[in-house]
């Protein structure tokens, strides 16, 4: 840890990272910044190497190659690749929360904040007995603490809710509250893992405007996050990744309108992005569409397989490590044109002629949904019914490798079947 006076600059530099998994390059030659008190996006197609990222601001993974640095207000600079996983909270006061909720669910909302600031309260006992009894700093810290835990409490509008216990809360009242307990430990820099996955709209409201309370004390936040609405209100600066290559970098107006972002993270039919290229008035960009990458945004020759042109197949493998071949030459109208046999419950229209919101399930988003359209999906329980060949074909048809068990679209629908009354 190096000490000195400057606290301008970014908080955090990504410098060269590479996150290699066995023969799989997740992340290559990943560079960008995080500017202090912004919130900074990191976005990015399924599998693009987001959360892998993640895991090495967070001391998860240890990166096979480049540097972390995180600068904290006072000045302290740590190089978090080189920290030990539990001091990155600790000393480098980096905070976290995760794809899936993780809280303590038979405990209270209170107590669930209380626990997050257990070190601190240990510290304060001088971890003896007699400092746990009241002696010492003990009995002030205790106060503070359920100062701050009820100061969250309220940020996260959930005052009223502060004895009950956790689980008993509703979906986007639990993204909030695990918000609120990463805040309890104070962090300089907040890492938010899909947190808008899966809210309504007035859900995704609160939780904007949760964010902006946060950049209001001056953390600074960095997300991943599907969706674009909150990407696009509330981000100062958006980070694109595809294929662990960084593919655009700078403030949402200008990714937004990126032709790579709008091919690869939209992942649009080709011919819309023909049509919002010709809209943004950028025609020549059709042309580099097609070929190599953008060598400014990609990694070195030396970096990776992911150097150079992308080539036709990229391998991925899925959690159990079983490699996947994802064919990249084909265009999406082909690939789109690959269905096979019909899912054993689609339909030709939605009943009532009103499908259900499937982007409600974390893991589709509108254009996916627009997709299952097309294969006769419209409403929960025909997902929550899926067989197992189902899933298959499902998955063939959105190139979308073991992603539907990981993220058990299956119990998402079966449970937003039975809360809008379509449970069979
Ligand atoms: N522990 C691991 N072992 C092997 N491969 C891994 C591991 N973690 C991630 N990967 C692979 O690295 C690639 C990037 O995965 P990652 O989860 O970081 O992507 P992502 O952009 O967060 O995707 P998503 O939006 O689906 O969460 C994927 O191909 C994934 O299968």
């Amino acid at each position: 840890m190096n000490a000195h006076s400057a606290t301008t600059g970014p908080i955090l530099r990504v410098e060269h990272l590479s996150m290699k998994f066995g023969g799989l390059v997740a992340i290559g030659d990943l560079s960008f910044e995080a500017q202090r008190g912004e919130i900074t996006a990191l976005i990015g197609p399924n599998g693009a190497g987001k959360t892998t990222v993640f895991n090495c601001i967070t001391g998860f993974y240890k990166p096979s190659e480049g540097m972390i640095t995180l600068t904290t207000r006072a000045g302290s600079q740590f190089l978090l690749e080189r920290l030990p996983d539990f001091q990155i909270p600790a000393k480098a006061k980096v905070a976290r929360t995760f794809q899936n909720i993780r809280l303590f669910s038979g405990m209270t909302l209170l107590e669930n904040l209380l626990v997050a600031q257990h070190n601190r309260l240990m510290e304060a006992s001088g971890y003896t007995i007699l400092g746990l009894l009241g002696l010492g700093g003990y009995g002030k810290a205790s106060a503070q603490s359920i100062e701050l835990a009820k100061h969250w409490l309220d940020k996260a509008n959930l005052t009223d809710r502060a004895d009950d216990p956790a689980g008993d809360l509703p979906y986007g009242a639990q993204r909030r509250l695990e918000i609120a307990r990463a805040m309890c430990t104070e962090p300089e820099l907040l890492c938010l893992d899909e947190p808008a996955a899966g809210l309504n709209p007035r859900e995704s409201h609160a939780l904007n405007l949760m964010l902006n309370d946060i950049k209001s004390t001056g953390t600074s936040i960095l997300l991943i996050e599907h969706d674009m609405s909150v990407v696009m209100e509330i981000s100062d600066h958006v980070v694109v990744l595809e294929y662990g290559r960084k593919i655009s970098d700078g403030d949402p107006t200008s990714v937004k309108t990126d032709p790579r972002v709008i091919a690869a993270y939209l992942g649009v039919d080709d011919t819309e992005v023909t049509d919002a290229l010709t809209e943004v008035g950028d025609e020549q960009v059709i042309e580099k569409l097609d070929a190599e990458p953008d060598r400014a945004h990609g990694p070195s020759d030396s970096a990776s397989m992911m150097a150079g042109p992308v080539s036709d197949t990229v391998n991925h493998s899925d959690t159990e490590g079983e490699m996947i071949k994802v064919s990249r030459g084909a265009s999406k109208a082909e690939q789109y044109e690959r269905r096979a046999a019909a899912l054993s419950n689609s339909l030709d229209t939605p009943r009532g002629g009103q499908p259900d919101k499937l982007t409600l399930i974390k893991g589709i988003g509108p254009v996916n949904e627009r997709k299952l359209h097309e294969h006769g999906i419209f409403h929960f329980e025909q997902i929550a019914a899926w067989t197992e060949a189902d899933v298959r074909e499902v998955e063939t048809y959105l190139d979308f490798d073991g992603r539907i068990a990981r993220e058990d679209w299956i119990g998402q629908a079966r449970s937003l079947a039975q809360k809008t009354g379509g449970a069979e």
